[in-house]
């Protein structure tokens, strides 16, 4: 794990800690069950790309992350939720991790609320109660980060995101990721372009891990895309998805650039 990734993994050890000190498995399980139903997530992106014959957008709502400090200001997760589906968005990210990215849990179930788009949960799984609690706070799908994970509970956080109903997207950066990805057996994996050493992005990324992915697999390209022509050129890589955020959020007419972005 590099540096950044361990300094993240110890802050949320110790806040899923205090979390499950509050609420037990039981509880949050209730909670859980209690929650409106999953909307299919993978579902999503494979009809958006049937019905337009291009990658499928999951539009990030993004505050500020470590990279990159504030982002965007005038933050409001309804707003921003509305601009996106209006914009052709087939599904929504919400970042919920306070510490590192601003984020806040209540940012999920309001932009959740505001559409009928499918959402994915992005935070840090380090537990597999934080499954159940993704599912509690209406997530239809979670983020299983591979350089934060050994493979056990990779397999754990799928297993239990499968029991909930929830979708599961597999985050690669590297071959050996990738190779992990595939004995895992998920139907939805994303490449990484950011360096978690560096923060830096290269699109190449997914052109090398592209033709290693699982064969069943959805792949979502992720990080770094700002352009019509960068969405071109990881579909040509056989990116059926790309995962955006900094590039949307920083325009002030977020739906207008989120239709030019998916113009061909
Ligand atoms: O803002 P960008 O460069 O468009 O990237 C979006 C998304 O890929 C990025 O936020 C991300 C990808 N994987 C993550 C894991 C944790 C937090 C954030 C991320």
């Amino acid at each position: 794990m590099t540096d950044v990734l361990e300094r993240i993994a110890a802050y949320k050890r110790e806040d899923v800690a205090a979390r499950k000190a509050a609420r037990s498995q039981d509880a949050i399980e209730a909670l859980a069950l209690a929650a409106s139903a999953p909307r299919g997530f993978r579902d999503a992106l494979d009809r958006k790309v049937e019905e337009t014959g291009r990658p499928a957008l999951i539009a990030e709502i993004k505050k500020a992350s470590p990279s990159k400090g504030l982002i965007r200001a005038d933050f409001d997760p309804p707003a921003l939720a509305r601009a996106y589906e209006a914009g052709g968005a087939a599904c929504l990210s919400v970042l919920t991790d306070g510490p590192s990215f601003q984020g806040d849990d209540a940012f999920l179930a309001q932009a959740r609320a505001a559409v009928s788009l499918p959402c994915l949960r992005k935070d840090f799984l380090v537990d597999p109660w934080q499954v159940a609690e993704s599912r509690a706070l209406g997530a239809d799908c979670i983020l299983i980060i591979l350089a934060m994970v050994d493979d056990a509970l990779a397999a754990e956080l799928l297993a239990e995101a499968e029991r909930f109903g929830m979708d599961a997207l597999i985050e690669t950066h590297d071959e050996i990721e990738m190779a992990r990805a595939c004995a895992l057996g998920g139907d939805l994996v994303g490449v990484n372009n950011r360096s978690l050493r560096t923060f830096e992005v290269d699109l190449e990324t997914t052109e090398r891990l592209s033709m290693l992915s699982p064969v069943k697999a959805l792949l979502v390209a992720e990080s770094g895309i700002f352009t019509p022509e960068d969405v071109q050129r990881v579909s040509a890589a056989h990116a059926q998805a790309v995962l955006v955020g900094e590039s949307l959020m920083r325009q002030a007419d977020v739906e207008a650039a989120t239709r030019s972005l998916l113009a061909a």
